[in-house]
């Protein structure tokens, strides 16, 4: 006889039902969702014609626990997108499943949204690496996942995706190009990184001696969410595209008396907020007009085109 594992907190059949009641109560219909870390919800202030919907109301869904995560869903347009922006996410050291951290995800793709972008304050395990740069995410190293801990653990709904999921492009190569483009443009170059972020399940921080051996697994930074999140997100078919701020340095010297506390991470996420609220919504944005002219002198003809390249 198979085992009974529970897929409730997930189940197709429940995303359905958050997803019908959160479309009845908005007219939004996001192709794109934003999920905040810790500090960094301000991102929510830029999206035009809001519609808060909090997490206490929604059918099925957790609640924040966490100082610096408000726990409510923002509907509205960022740069002409229609999206959903959570202010506030949800963590394994809550005490949630891992399933049930990563519904909204889900929810999301039921809705239609097919691009999420991901925020996080992280610890700089890379020694090159300052409080207050930007990395952008281009791989991770999800340790709970590899002690069994996976959000696609259980029975696999085909209806999301297939039962063992490619995760070697889970970070948008063109996403990640864009962000340096963008970055360059906005004059960000200075603290902008790429880098691999490795997820442990918290909420301790980490001791010297884990530093130490997650940077030489090579990890650049260190936090406690967004690779759960990113997995469902890639099993269900969507773009994904994160960025960590490096809210303070990783303890790598038993000399040291720097001691990581989440008052810190929430500090640097006040000091960065204007570039990091900038910096997706520039990501999306729908590329300049391009004007096109073709000119072919021996007919004397000019044929102009206007077009309009989105980048998502
Ligand atoms: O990953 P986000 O949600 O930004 O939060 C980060 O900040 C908290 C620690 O200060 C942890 O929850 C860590 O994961
Ligand atoms: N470790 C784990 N998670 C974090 C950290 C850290 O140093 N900073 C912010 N989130």
């Amino acid at each position: 006889m198979l085992p009974t594992i529970p897929t409730e907190s997930n189940s197709y059949e429940e995303c359905k039902i958050t997803s019908d009641w959160l479309k009845a109560h908005t007219d939004v219909r996001p192709v794109l969702a934003i999920v905040c870390g810790s500090g960094l919800g301000g991102l929510a202030k830029t999206i035009k014609d809001p519609v808060i919907l909090k997490y206490q109301d929604i059918p099925n869904f957790p609640q924040s626990t966490v100082h610096g995560h408000a726990g409510q869903l923002v509907f509205g347009t960022l740069q002409g997108k229609q999206c959903v922006c959570m202010q506030g996410r949800f963590h394994l050291y809550e005490g949630y499943p891992v399933q049930k951290i990563t519904l909204p995800i889900r929810v999301f793709k039921l809705m239609g949204v097919q691009t999420v972008i991901l925020t996080n304050a992280a610890g700089g395990l890379n020694p090159g690496y300052r409080v207050g740069d930007v990395m952008v995410i281009r791989d991770h190293i999800n340790m709970p996942g590899m002690a069994g801990n996976n959000p696609l653990a259980g029975l696999n709904d085909e209806r999301f995706g297939v039962r063992f999921p490619c995760m070697s492009d889970a970070y948008d190569r063109k996403l990640r190009e864009m962000a340096h483009e963008v970055g360059e443009e906005l004059g960000f170059s200075d603290f902008l990184k790429e880098g691999v972020y490795v997820v442990l399940g918290g909420p301790s921080f980490e001791t010297i001696a884990e530093c130490r051996m997650l940077h030489s697994m090579g990890a650049d930074a260190v936090g406690m969410s967004t690779g759960h999140e990113v997995i469902v997100a890639r099993h269900c078919g969507m773009r994904c595209f994160a960025l960590s701020l490096i809210s303070n340095q990783s303890v790598m010297d038993y000399t040291s008396k720097e001691k990581a506390n989440h008052e810190e991470v929430l500090e640097t996420g006040k000091e960065r907020a204007a570039q990091m609220e900038q910096l997706p919504g520039r990501v999306v944005r729908p590329a300049p007009r391009v004007q096109w002219q073709v000119n072919i002198p021996t007919q004397s003809l000019s044929c102009v085109r206007n077009r309009s390249l989105s980048r998502i």
